[in-house]
């Protein structure tokens, strides 16, 4: 479960993040949806206490991250741009994450075979395409096998197959029971994995519920977008 409450950010005199509230519930994926500079990445820093909020509180399973015993174990996360060193071979980054959270050393090779890594696994990271730098982030948010993931364009950098990887990966966690939170601009592809939604846009939510109530009377969840924010740039404000 993820619980965002009241959740402000601000920058000086700029609200990334206004006054937001959204619930990720067990079993479902959530879309986080916005264009560019609607304040997901904010949000999702706040959460994975990578940031301090203004007001308001950001849970994950009911506590704020930095009390988490055992985070990896709590929630998996890949956030853009927040990648191993380069010079690093991959399995030694996957094992040092181990190590450092207490995860058996057999678990680095699960989520090696789980990412379709294993073969690639001794090479440095500096070698990887964007889509295998794309799977290793993944594989390190697996790898504490954790209740909640949070996952900021999973799909950056894959080819048709590995969308639909990612699709059928989220899918299953959150067919488990597990909580999936899934950050994006792309709307139509989110579409096809979301249950629930929740739309943010210059800092606030402009709507929220699941798929199906919020494109309610729209052709697409994009459509439903335009219409409530009057925004067809899709460009950052
Ligand atoms: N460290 C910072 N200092 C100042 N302003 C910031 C900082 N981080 C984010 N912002 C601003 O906050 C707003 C929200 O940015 P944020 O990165 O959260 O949006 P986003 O929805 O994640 O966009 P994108 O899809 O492009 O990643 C933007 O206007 C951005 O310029």
């Amino acid at each position: 479960m993820i619980e965002v409450l009241g959740l402000s950010k601000h920058y000086g005199g700029r609200k990334a993040v206004d006054d937001v509230t959204f619930t990720a519930r067990p079993g479902r994926v959530t879309g986080f949806l916005g264009p560019n500079g609607a304040g997901k990445s904010t949000t999702l820093r706040v959460l994975l206490g990578l940031d301090a909020p203004t007001s308001g509180r950001a849970l994950v399973a009911g506590r704020r991250y930095r009390d988490l015993a055992q985070p990896l174990r709590t929630v998996g996360a890949l956030l853009e741009g927040a990648g191993p060193v380069p010079e690093r071979r991959a399995a030694d980054h996957l094992m040092w994450l181990a190590r450092s959270n207490r995860i058996p050393r057999r678990r680095v090779r699960e989520v090696l075979d789980l990412t379709g890594l294993a073969e690639a696994a001794r090479r440095r990271v500096k070698t990887y395409s964007l889509g295998m730098r794309q799977r290793l982030g993944i594989a390190a948010a697996l790898l504490g096998e954790p209740d909640v993931l949070i996952l900021d364009e999973p799909v950056n950098g894959l080819d048709p197959d590995g969308i639909r990887w990612v699709r059928d990966l989220l899918r299953d966690h959150a067919a488990s029971g597990r909580t999936v939170l899934l950050s994006s601009h792309f709307m139509a592809e989110t579409a096809g994995i979301a249950d629930d939604v929740v739309i943010v846009h210059r800092g606030r939510v402009v709507v929220r519920g699941s798929l199906a109530e919020v494109t309610a009377g729209h052709a697409s969840l994009e459509e439903a977008f335009f219409a409530r924010t009057g925004d067809r740039t899709g460009g950052p404000r």
